[in-house]
């Protein structure tokens, strides 16, 4: 299971967290990536961890001031990028055109939605992974594997129709082993997750409890 740790803009320490995901993934060989603000994937990336972008701007290089540029991204360390995250949704136009950036970057892509309906419009765009989120679950504690199974087979079903190759992801509420075991059990390749390390007074520890 890929566990992919959004750093959202939570008041942590992005290198610490970075080092502690690096030691955890190493020692529990588990597969653990952290998405910190943009001006921190540089250092995010110097620590050894797998790096991720919290969004790119559907643009290339050119005049597009405060952009997000998907190869700025790159050259700082990130390998893959999430996109339309319930907390910065895009336009569906921008959505597209923000996979062509990230492509033409190689980054791999995660698009978030709400529910099934939308998660099969985002596998149509054709990303590598696809992360449903209830957003009223987010950052609640409770975790979408335990409030709303249905929504997670749901979701892996209609990704699956779309395109099997298609990864799906889940999260919103999910900060224990056991979520991810359940996650896993509903059909999940991975979670997606935040306030459960972000906002961990140990995050090393958080961590381990995640991968454990
Ligand atoms: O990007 C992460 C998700 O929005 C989940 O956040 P959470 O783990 O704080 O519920």
């Amino acid at each position: 299971m890929f566990v992919l740790v959004n750093l959202k803009a939570y008041p942590c320490d992005p290198v610490a967290v970075a080092e502690a995901a690096e030691r955890v993934a190493t020692e529990h060989g588990a597969d653990v990536a952290i998405a910190p603000q943009a001006a921190h994937i540089q250092a995010v990336a110097q620590s050894g961890a797998e790096t991720w972008a919290q969004h790119v701007s559907p643009v290339g290089h050119g005049s597009h001031t405060g952009s997000t540029l998907a190869e700025a991204a790159a050259d700082a360390g990130a390998v893959g990028t999430l996109l339309n995250h319930s907390e910065n949704r895009l336009k569906l136009a921008d959505i597209d055109a923000s996979l062509d950036a990230a492509e033409r970057a190689e980054l791999s892509t995660v698009v978030c939605a709400n529910n099934p309906d939308q998660i099969a419009a985002a596998a149509a765009l054709g990303p590598d992974a696809v992360a449903v989120e209830p957003p009223e679950l987010i950052g609640t504690g409770t975790p979408v594997s335990q409030a709303d199974p249905d929504i997670v087979r749901d979701a892996v079903a209609a990704t699956k129709r779309v395109d099997p190759e298609i990864e799906v992801y889940c999260g919103a509420g999910i900060s224990t082993g056991e979520d991810i075991a359940a996650a896993e059990e509903l059909g999940a390749d991975g979670v997606l997750l935040a306030s459960g390390v972000a906002k961990a007074a140990d995050p090393q520890a958080a961590l381990e409890a995640l991968v454990d």
